[in-house]
């Protein structure tokens, strides 16, 4: 009987969670972006697995150094979405055997400090505030085993982005049967920590000339001005809290929705949304053993969070 029972069908590997602060300072104005940063590769390496063959083998610690190299040469380093396609086209073009790289930053929050100046209320060029836990999430999928162009697929989005409304959400005419003890309600409180993401079509990117393989000619979708980086960004943020805020919600789903059509019909170069929404239950304590009413739904004041289970809604919207 043979003893190949198995293979090696899928190999993948690299850094994860190099955490880099990177400061580029124009005059008194200094501007700074905290990434983390996961490179992950692809590519003839197969014998690192099978073989103990180490000589295929980028070290995972090289990974790391090029992640910091690349964030101090960078002439992109403050975009995310050009960040993580200059990292992924160094690392393919910079190994010939590595074909693919898988590059995922995410992009914690600091915005200046507000302060009062001699002009009145103006941004610290130089102190900063985390102001939320939400994170910018870029991925970009970098391809090089094609020849000549470098392929790159890049979705870019948002985790965490933690929201509650107290009233118009509603959540009725759910199936009824023997399992069901959810009471219908007509108000109730809604809460999400939303994670968000979106898709635009691949983009080709010259690959680097073997004299000089960190050089990166940023893609026109991204030269700056473009919209992918800024525009897109921001409407999809806005979208995402504007509906929250004013949508009069049926359903998590139903709201899930509604926000993603809307960041289709607004950014003509995304191509999908998907959302993935847990559903943060807070449940209205019974007081009524103290004689005091708090379960009318539009009326309850005092609530439970209940931090486990919830629900999870998820869906993906694409462009027709
Ligand atoms: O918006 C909701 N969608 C559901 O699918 C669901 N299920 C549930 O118990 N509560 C809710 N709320």
């Amino acid at each position: 009987m043979s003893t190949e029972t198995s293979f090696l069908s899928h190999a993948r590997y690299g850094k994860d969670k190099v955490r880099v602060l990177r400061v580029v300072r124009e005059g008194k104005w200094h501007h700074i972006v905290e990434y983390n940063v996961q490179a992950l590769l692809e590519g003839d390496i197969e014998t690192s697995y099978t073989e103990a063959d180490n000589s295929v083998v980028v070290a995972t610690d090289s990974i790391k150094n090029i992640t910091y190299y690349i964030a101090k040469i960078s002439p992109h380093v403050l975009i995310p979405e050009r960040f993580a396609l200059h990292l992924g086209t160094h690392l393919v073009s910079k190994y010939p055997h590595i074909h693919k790289a898988f590059v995922t930053v995410e992009q914690l929050r600091w915005s200046r400090i507000p302060v009062v100046g001699e002009q009145g209320p103006q941004e610290h060029p130089h102190s900063f505030i985390r102001d939320g836990e939400d994170k910018r999430i870029v991925k970009v999928e970098i391809d090089a085993s094609k020849g000549k162009e470098i392929s790159a697929s890049v979705t870019a989005g948002i985790s965490d982005l933690l929201v509650l409304k107290t009233t118009e959400s509603a959540f009725t005419n759910f199936v009824r049967d023997k399992y069901t003890t959810l009471k219908e309600v007509d108000d109730r409180i809604l809460s999400t920590s939303i994670d968000l993401s979106y898709t635009f079509l691949p983009i080709e990117i010259p690959k680097p000339t073997d004299a000089d393989v960190e050089q990166f000619t940023i893609p026109s979708e991204i030269a700056p001005g473009s919209v992918w980086d800024t525009m897109v960004p921001e409407n999809a943020r806005k979208v995402t809290l504007d509906t929250f805020a004013s949508d009069n919600s049926a359903s998590v789903q139903a709201t899930l929705y509604r926000m993603a059509r809307l960041i289709i019909a607004q950014n003509a170069q995304v191509q999908t949304v998907s959302y993935s929404l847990p559903n943060k239950h807070y449940i209205p304590v019974d007081m009524g053993y103290l004689g005091v009413e708090n379960l009318i739904p539009s009326q309850a004041e005092v609530f439970m969070p209940i931090a486990a289970p919830s629900g999870l809604i998820t869906a993906t919207i694409t462009r027709k």
